[in-house]
Formats: structure tokens, sequence, C-alpha cells
């Protein structure tokens, strides 16, 4: 695979056998259980697949079809019922929840595996996470585990382990804090730095599970479909007027009500920025309190042979159900006939049509490249003027010798040595992720992983000479590995055994992100989660599902918007309950709600 001399940082490599050499299936298991009352079984599925593939393959008749099966769907008019365009978390679940509720969905993903951000990459025997390793929703109980939940209802389960240790903080001042699972020992911890501010630190993080307890009381759905959302407060009137209430603030302010110490602002800052790269004024209440909580209820845990497994077993069930996955699909163009959204083009010509069609690619993409020549919706108006792309990243991928760890090494660190001030400035934070220390599978025997990356802008890395370019990498890298070595481990520089760098400009490449952005991030203090939309456009037939959709920016969150957004696309093609009239009144008081915000 060619990168051309902008990019060192390759994606996955083939084995021997000319395939995808890493196997997923040694850590994800398919489930013979029964859900909706159909069996997905092992043998059923596997039938039902080797009839299909024949079929569509021949149809389509085109080498590039990495897998293409599926089976005659719900629908009467066009092929499928859903064209769902990429296949990162976002679009797998939206794809797979579609899929098991009876619709018959293609995916279209640009790139040779599924999981965009949430993929992975092989290289002289360490398997590498693309992007974040701490997975939120991945426990087995409360009904928040939204990804577990993804994985049951197309009979996956994955092997995980649990980290000990969410995070360690090592920040201004010498302050350290590990986020300990169990919470009475965070909380030991955080209130021996600062004993002064107990009262403080219990109320803030209360009202963090207040929040908490009463999205985990909800069945989750979609907050646009009326008959759920009425029915909803209807069961649980108390969670639901406790989210409402907490849906337009930010935890920034909450945690000023109660802390006066800028030192623990500064804290809860840097608590909220590795969720939200935004400072705590800027993070939604809401969203602070699923993760700030979801860490000691459920815990992180790690997938057994890296977080690429999630996709591909999503994938694999989503085939199962007899829906498709294309890869090497890159759509160029949204078909629209008289404003209504009916299909998609690829870049090499071939057309697909659908009742539906989903977008995983930001809002910025969607509506600044594939529906090219329309004018921008109001919605999406309002959407850019609330909402700006976040930075991007630089990433450097390590292998290193197993000894320059200390024993007891925690797996996730962030890192802010000096000045508060620098939290949110490019390069300032470092995050650092150490998945070997969970799962020594994923290296060579005697090494560890080392997944250290900062923000940065694309800006920074335009207009440079092929030259140029590799020596800025080279600098930059060498700069923020000299600062893990100072701040954490000794010796690192001579440890290393492997390094790739990726930079902006590979993640714009590789995930089809606009400017290779982290996801949206409010243009000044938003009003909480209000101004983010949800999965519905303003464009008849199309829908958004990702990280530009409600609640905004992590797995789990996108996770819980392809659960909506399957929810609505399932009712508005009639395998869910709908009603019309309400259906208009409420996504019009959504949509002037936002414009609140
Ligand atoms: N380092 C990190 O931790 C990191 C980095 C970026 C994003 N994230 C997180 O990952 C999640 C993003 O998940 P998501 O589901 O929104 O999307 P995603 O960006 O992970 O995946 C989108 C997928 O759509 C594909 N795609 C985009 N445009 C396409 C086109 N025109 N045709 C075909 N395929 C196309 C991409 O190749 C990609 O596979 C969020 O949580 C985000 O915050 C994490
Ligand atoms: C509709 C209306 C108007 C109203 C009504 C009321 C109600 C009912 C409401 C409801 C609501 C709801 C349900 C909501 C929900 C929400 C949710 C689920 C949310 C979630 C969220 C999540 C998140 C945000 C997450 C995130 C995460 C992330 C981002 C992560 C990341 C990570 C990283 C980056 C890593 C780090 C690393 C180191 C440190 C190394």
């Amino acid at each position: 695979m060619s990168l051309g001399c902008h990019q060192t940082f390759q994606f996955p490599t083939k084995g021997k056998s000319g395939f995808l050499s890493w196997n997923p299936l040694k850590s994800s298991r398919l489930k013979g259980n029964k859900i909706g009352g159909v069996n997905f079984g092992k043998f059923e599925s596997s039938r039902r697949r080797k009839d299909i593939s024949t079929r569509s393959k021949s149809m389509l008749g085109v080498d590039s079809v990495v897998e293409i099966e599926g089976k005659e769907g719900v629908n009467t008019g066009s092929k499928y019922d859903a064209i769902v365009i990429g296949s990162g978390i976002g679009g797998l679940v939206a794809a797979t929840q579609l899929a098991v509720k009876g619709a018959k969905v293609l995916v279209l993903e640009k790139y040779v595996i599924p999981g965009g951000s949430s993929g992975y990459y092989q290289r002289d025997g360490y398997t590498f996470d693309v992007g974040s390793s701490v997975m939120f929703g991945f426990s087995d109980k409360g009904n928040l585990n939204l990804i577990t939940q993804a994985l049951a209802a197309v009979g996956r389960e994955m092997e995980v382990i649990p980290d000990p240790t969410t995070v360690h903080f090592h920040l201004p001042n010498n302050l350290s804090v590990q986020v300990h699972k169990e919470y009475s020992e965070f909380i030991n911890e955080l209130t021996s730095k600062f004993p002064h501010e107990k009262e403080g630190i219990l109320k803030f993080y209360g009202e963090c599970w207040k929040i908490f307890n009463s999205l985990n009381s909800l069945q989750l759905k979609s907050l646009e479909e009326p008959i759920y959302l009425f029915g909803q407060f209807f069961q649980k009137p108390l969670e639901c007027l406790t989210l409402a209430y907490y849906l337009p603030q930010n935890a920034g302010d909450i945690a000023r009500k109660y802390i006066k110490d800028p030192n623990l602002l500064s804290f809860i800052d840097a608590e909220c920025f590795i969720v939200s790269t935004v400072n705590a004024l800027r993070t939604p209440m809401i969203n602070a309190g699923m993760v700030l909580c979801d860490r000691h209820f459920g815990g992180i845990n790690y997938p057994v042979g890296g977080v690429g497994g999630i996709a591909t077993s999503l994938a694999e069930g989503l085939i199962d159900q007899g829906s498709e996955i294309l890869y090497k699909a890159n759509v160029t163009n949204i078909i629209l006939d008289q404003g209504k959204a009916v299909g998609v083009k690829l870049s090499d010509g071939r057309e697909f049509f659908a009742r539906t069609i989903i977008s995983n690619a930001t809002r910025w993409d969607t509506f600044g490249k594939l529906l090219k020549g329309e004018s921008l919706p109001k919605e999406e108006e309002n959407f850019q003027k609330v909402y700006v792309k976040a930075p991007s990243f630089l990433s450097i991928h390590m292998g290193v010798k197993a000894n320059v760890l200390p024993p007891d090494t925690d797996c996730h660190h962030f890192v802010l040595e000096d000045e508060w001030t620098r939290l949110e400035e490019p390069y300032g934070s470092i995050f650092l992720s150490i998945p070997t220390v969970l799962d020594s599978s994923l290296a060579p025997k005697g090494s560890h992983i080392l997944h250290i990356f900062t923000t940065s802008p694309l800006e920074d890395w335009k207009g440079l000479s092929p030259k140029d370019y590799e020596a800025k990498k080279e600098l930059i890298a060498e700069e923020i590995i000299g600062r893990l070595e100072k701040k954490l481990f000794p010796g690192l520089k001579s440890s290393i055994v492997f390094k790739e760098v990726g930079t902006p400009k590979t993640h714009r490449r590789y995930l089809a992100r606009d400017m290779g952005t982290y996801g949206p991030m409010p243009r000044q203090i938003p009003k909480g989660l209000l101004g983010m939309p949800f999965n519905t456009t303003g464009i008849s037939g199309l829908y958004c599902v990702g990280d530009s959709c409600f609640p905004g920016q992590g797995v789990i969150a996108v996770a819980f918007s392809g659960v909506m957004c399957a929810h609505r696309v399932a009712a508005d093609i009639g395998l869910e309950k709908k009603s019309p009239i309400l259906d208009a009144a409420l996504l019009r008081l959504l949509g002037w709600l936002r414009t609140l915000a």
C-alpha cells in the first residue's frame, strides 16, 4: 500500500495469505442467543450468507467488493431500506440496529476495513488502535453499556479486560491523580489532594451521579420520536425532568457552584478536556455526568485483541443479518430527487439507491462535499454557527522495550506539566495509552505499545515540501517523546524499537474527516447540549449519525447516536410505531429549542 511521500502512517497490513492478517474472531464470539424472536446462531447465518453472497457479487460485477452479501429487503421500491455512508462506530451501530429491526441496509466504506477512528492497523507484530483506547459503555450492566448492547444485538460478544484506573493525570504543580475504578478510592485520592474542598468535590460529582442514574434508568432510543419520548416522560417523569433540567447546562458552571480552589477547577477542566477537547465551562453537563460516572459504574474495559475488533464484529454481525457492507466504496455525491435523498454515487461511477440515506461522514463533509451545489439548510447553518471543527491531532505509535516502564504503570495517562493555560493549546496536553499493560498480545514479547497523541491543527502541516514535512514530524515527535521521558519514563528515547507518526493530514486522508477534525466543539460557551442536532436533517430522506450529532464526540456517544438514528429511520420506513402529527410537532419544537443555543 503506497501512501505517497506525505504519509508514513499506514493502516492495516496484509499477511502472507493476502488477507488482512488480524483475526478479530480470536476475541469476538458469535452468540447463538435469541434476540427479538429470531435466532441469530452460527448455522443459520452462515447458510444464509453463502447463497446470497454469490448473487450479490455477480449482480455488481466488480472486483473491489471485499464483502457484499444480502437478502431481499422489506422495501418495495429501492433495493435497500437504508444506505449508510461510512462504517465508523456511529454508522455501524445505526446499520446493525436497523438490520435487526428487519431493514435491508448497505454500508459503503471508503477504506478497506470498518471502524473509522475506531479502526486498527498492524506493523511488525504490533496491533495499534487508530484512535482512543479508552472504551466507555463496554460493561456488562445497566442501560448505558451501548457498545456491549450493539454487539449483542447482532449476536456478538467480546472478551474484555477491566482497567483498574481510567486515567492517571500528571498535572501542573506536580498534581498527580489516579482515577480509580472504585468511586470511593477516587474520591479519597482527590480529597487527599484538596482536603479543604471535600464537600465541594462530593457535591459536584454527586450531581454527575444524578444525571448518570437518570440516564441509566431510561431505555435509550430516539429523542426525535415522540411516542417513545412521551412514553419515557410518562414512565420516568423525575428522571426525564432531571435530564431536561441539565440539558442546557455546562459542567464548569456547576463545578463553580461548589468549588473555589482554582487548581481543583483546572483539574475538572482537564477531566472534561479529555472527553470533549474543551474545558469544563464549554462541556455539556450531561456528557460530563455520563463519562465521569460510567468509568466507576461499568468501568473502562479494553477489548482483547484491540479496539478494532468492535467494528469488525459489528460488520460481521451486520452481514449475518442479511445486510451488506462494501469497502473501497468512496461516496462522492448524495443523489437527490425532487429534494429528497434517494441514492449515492461513488467515485468509480457506480450508483446505489435506497429509501433513506444515512451519513456517518461529519456534517461538514456531508453538507459541504457530498451534497454538491445545494444551499446549506437552515438547520446546518445554525449548527455551523454554534459548532466549529475541533483541531486534528498528531499521533505517535511506538513499540518500546518493556523494561522502560516501571512496574504497575497505568494504561492511560494525561500529561500537562507546567501551566494550566496550555491545556487547550496545540501540543499543550499529551494523551498516552499503553494498551499492552492490559493486553500483552498486541505487541511482540518483551515490548509495549505507546500510543501518544496531542492536538494539532491542519494549518501547521500545509504548504511543506515532502522533506520539510518529514523533518517537522520528526522534530515535533522528538519534543513530545522528550517531555514524556522527562515526566514519566527516563530512558524512553533509547528504548524505542518502532515509531510511526501520523499528522492531521494522515487523519484527514484515512478518516475522511474535513481538516482531519477530532469532532465538533462549541464556538463559544454553549447552552449544554441544546444546540446539538439529532439525526434528521433539513433534507427529506437524509439522516446524519456520528460525532456531529447529539451527544457529540466519543465512541459511546456515537453509538448512542447510531441507536437514535436507527430508531428514527425505522419509524420513518414503517418498522417502528410513528405518529405523523406528533412527529411534525416534536421536530418543530426541537428545531426551535436548538435556535436558543
Ligand atoms: N484519537 C481519537 O481518539 C479519535 C479521533 C477521531 C475521532 N474519534 C472519535 O471517534 C468517533 C467517530 O466516530 P464516527 O462514527 O462519527 O465516525 P468515524 O470518523 O470514526 O468514521 C466515519 C467513517 O466513514 C467513512 N467515510 C467518511 N466519508 C466517506 C465517504 N464519502 N464515503 C465512504 N466512506 C466514508 C470513513 O472512512 C470512516 O470509516 C468519535 O467518538 C470521535 O470523537 C476519536
Ligand atoms: C428531547 C428533550 C428536549 C428533552 C428531554 C429530556 C430527556 C429525556 C433527555 C434525555 C437525554 C439523553 C438520553 C441523553 C443521553 C446522553 C448520552 C448517552 C451521552 C453520552 C455521552 C458520552 C460522551 C460524551 C463520551 C465521550 C467520550 C470520549 C470523547 C472519550 C474520549 C477518550 C479519549 C480521547 C481517550 C483519552 C485518552 C487518554 C487519557 C490517554
